[in-house]
């Protein structure tokens, strides 16, 4: 396990060349070992203050010119003495400093995520603000990055505190009542109703996962339906690169191929797949095999078919696609073809028409209202504590009409107990572990 009381130092910038790069140290020996590198600086350097400093070796050898600033804990991200040397963005010079603070006997290399780690302990930050920086490092799309940035500035801790407090008082006058019967009387009043507004607020929170994993991961979208009916130039279309094969032979998509666009922010893996047809040769039976896989998989398939398709077929295509939802498009739209019984969204990948209508409508059908910037970042592991506070709200619900007290009062402390693995104030050092795993060095 971390000793908060050591000193560690990682590179904060990544490992490759560039015009800055930063090297930073937290902990009580911060300033020491920073100066040792920069013996300019004055001994009680003004926190927050960018001196220009001169970066020297053991034997007094000029490494680098560079930024000195100091953060006196605990006005710091970690919470402890904080230094960070910024130089020029040179991977071999910053191994060189790296390794003259590593001299220090006080001083060893951090962890993945320890820096923040630290900022968690120290109580700088709470565990959902840490996870959002995680998920700010590794976004991929702007949805992505806005939704993580709202994290870190606490928009997923505020509805979680919302939470947490009132049931904290909640549980605190149940407590009373139970301890001190006649000084506490009547401070249990109307503890059936407050359960019940605390319940639906954890379940409406919990029910953000699915929007939150979209974001996190990007949706995934898939075109199929028969051969022949224009996917892969759609497909090419959509991405706005010659991506797939495309000839009049049906059946030319063996392989299921992927791109990865962004379509209002939201980050989509697309895909294109293997028509589907009876009787297909070997080697394209596989390619179907394959589609009928990834049609499980998806966020939405999206049906191509011929313009010519009956509402029949279009029923029949779209069980192909099993528990995915389905979105269904005439494409060809550019050829003539007869009036359609049940009129679909049409689009040409050939022309381009429709092709920005579609873009919407698959949109608005993995979101239905809203934007993705907007979403709380709920993980599958908030999303199991909330499922574990509701269902103990549940049961809190039902002792406040049938149970006693104490009934109702452990179920809220449960409650409470799970939303804490979500805020951090109730987390195991393995939990910890886990999350904190995923960050890289110097996070
Ligand atoms: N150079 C540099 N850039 C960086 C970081 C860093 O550590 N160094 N950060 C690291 O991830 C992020 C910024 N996060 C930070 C969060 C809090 C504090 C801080 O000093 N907080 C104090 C004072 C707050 C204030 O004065 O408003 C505090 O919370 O008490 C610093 C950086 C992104 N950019
Ligand atoms: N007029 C017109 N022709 C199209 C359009 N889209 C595709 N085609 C033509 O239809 C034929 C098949 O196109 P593909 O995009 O390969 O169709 P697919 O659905 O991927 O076919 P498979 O991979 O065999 O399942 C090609 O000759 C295309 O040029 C379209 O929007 N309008
Ligand atoms: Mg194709």
């Amino acid at each position: 396990m971390t000793t908060p009381s050591a000193t560690i130092v990682a590179l904060a910038t990544a490992p490759a060349a560039g015009a800055v790069g930063i090297l930073r140290l937290s902990g009580p020996a911060a300033l020491a070992v920073g100066r040792a590198l920069a013996p300019g600086v004055p001994e009680a350097p003004t926190p927050r203050h960018a001196y220009l400093a001169t970066f020297v070796d053991a034997a007094g050898g000029v490494l680098d010119e560079g930024l000195f600033l100091y953060f006196r804990g605990p006005q710091s991200f970690t919470g402890e003495d904080v230094v960070e040397l910024q130089a020029h963005g040179s991977p071999r010079l910053l191994r060189l400093l790296l390794a003259r603070t590593l001299e220090d006997g006080r001083v060893r290399p951090a962890l993945p995520g320890e820096f923040t780690r630290r900022a968690f302990l120290n109580g700088r930050i709470d565990l959902t603000r840490a996870e959002a920086v995680a998920d700010l490092v590794a976004a991929d799309s702007e949805a992505a990055v806005r939704a993580a940035a709202a994290g870190v500035s606490g928009a997923l801790a505020k509805r979680i505190h919302a939470l947490e407090e009132p049931l904290r008082a909640l549980h605190a006058d149940l407590e009373g009542v139970l301890n001190f019967p006649d000084e506490a009387e009547g401070a249990d009043a109307e503890a059936g109703p407050r359960v019940t507004t605390l319940r639906a607020e954890a379940e409406s929170l919990r029910a953000e996962v699915g929007r939150g994993r979209l974001v996190r991961q990007g949706a995934r979208v898939a075109l199929y339906g028969p051969v022949n009916a224009g996917k892969s130039t759609l497909f090419n279309r959509l991405v706005g690169e010659d991506r797939a094969l495309v000839d009049a032979e049906p059946g030319t998509t063996r392989d299921a191929l992927e791109a990865r666009v962004e379509w209002d922010g939201l980050g989509v893996t697309l895909y294109d797949t293997a028509g589907l047809r009876e009787a297909p040769g070997r080697v394209e039976a596989l390619g179907i095999a394959r589609t009928r896989g990834l049609l499980a998989a998806v966020d939405l398939a999206v049906l191509v078919l011929p313009p010519d398709a009956s509402g029949d077929e279009a029923t029949s295509w779209t069980r192909e696609a099993g528990a995915t939802p389905v979105l269904v498009v005439t494409g060809k739209c550019d050829v003539a073809s007869p009036p359609l019984p049940s009129p679909r969204p049409r689009v040409s990948g050939l022309t381009g028409a429709g092709v920005d209508a579609l873009r919407t409508s698959v949109l608005a059908r993995l979101w239905g209202g809203g934007t993705p910037s907007a979403v709380a970042l709920v993980s599958e592991r908030h999303a199991d504590a909330l499922r574990r506070a509701a269902e103990a709200l549940g049961r809190a619900e039902e002792a406040s009409r049938v149970s006693t007290l104490e009934v109702l009062s452990g179920e809220v402390g449960l409650a409470l107990e799970a939303l804490g693995e979500v805020s951090g104030t109730s987390v195991s050092d393995a939990l910890l572990d886990t999350l904190f795993q995923r960050f890289c060095i110097g996070k």
